[in-house]
């Protein structure tokens, strides 16, 4: 795990945007004229950049930001680029982002199946595909025959599951975790935090994780940027002219 106070140091790699991934490119978000976060980063596909930043930091609109619906009371500068591509003007439908919190929101009136039948691209067309697809998906993340499961009866660690097969299957472009093993236990977690970076890491899948637990960031493995702090990394942001002290650094890093 490598620790950044500042949220500008750049990503790994001296890769063009070409080579995919997620990045953040001068990022900064504001909300009634002062600045609340910035961010220019770049994340490798199969890696998982964790934030981490005290409540109020930004955590919660970064991700409304990267995923396409952040609120009008923000403004925002800066691009979101997928893939090599700028996804800045689409929707979050066509961004394809796929998002994991806390809770697994699984719809209860449907099977454990049907919820995944639920998030499989319409692209993929008859239902013996599409059962089996769903079919391997949870045999993917441990839970082999529970198609037919009510999700009411499922444990936490089990629901969790679920709800990452559900956002891989839509296939996503990256992955947006927040705070999504908060609610386990400590054996549970441990175990689930595996299965998911794991799958991410097969899947190559850019990743960023918002926790505040650095062993969820340890488990991640990427780099760990802070936000909000109240050290060197959110006041440097602020400081004018900032950005342009850092740009030949960041150009480095990102082209
Ligand atoms: N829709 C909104 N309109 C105005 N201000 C907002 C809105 N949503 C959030 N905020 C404010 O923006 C700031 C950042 O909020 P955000 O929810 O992103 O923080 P966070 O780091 O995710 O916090 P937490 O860890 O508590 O979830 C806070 O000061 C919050 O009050």
């Amino acid at each position: 795990m490598n620790l950044h106070q500042s949220a500008r140091t750049p990503a790994s790699g001296a890769a063009s945007d070409a080579e995919g991934g997620l990045i953040l490119r001068d990022v900064e978000i504001s909300l009634d004229g002062r600045s609340l976060l910035a961010l220019d980063r770049r994340v490798l596909p199969g890696e998982t950049l964790t934030v981490m930043g005290p409540s109020g930091s930004g955590k919660s609109t970064l991700f409304a930001f990267v995923a396409g619906f952040l609120d009008p009371a923000f403004t925002a500068r800066g691009k979101v680029l997928l893939g090599g591509r700028d996804v800045s003007g689409l929707t979050p439908q066509e961004r394809r982002i796929g998002l994991l919190f806390q809770d697994a929101l699984l719809f209860p009136h449907m099977s454990v199946g049907e919820n995944l039948l639920f998030a499989l691209p319409a692209a993929l067309k008859g239902r013996r595909a599409r059962g089996e697809a769903a079919e391997r998906m949870l045999a993917e993340v441990g839970l082999a025959g529970m198609f037919l499961r009510d999700p009411a009866t499922l444990s936490g660690g089990q629901a969790a599951r679920v709800a990452l097969a559900r956002t891989l299957l839509a296939e996503p472009q990256a992955l947006l975790l927040d705070e999504p093993f908060s609610r386990l236990d400590q054996e549970l977690r441990e175990t689930t935090r595996d299965l998911v970076f794991a799958r991410i890491a097969e899947r190559k899948i850019p990743a960023i994780l918002v926790t505040h637990d650095p062993a969820d960031a340890a488990a991640a493995g990427g780099d760990v940027v802070v936000i909000g702090a109240a050290g060197r990394g959110d006041e440097h942001a602020r400081q004018p002219g900032a950005e342009r002290a850092e740009t030949p650094l960041r150009a480095r890093a990102l082209r």
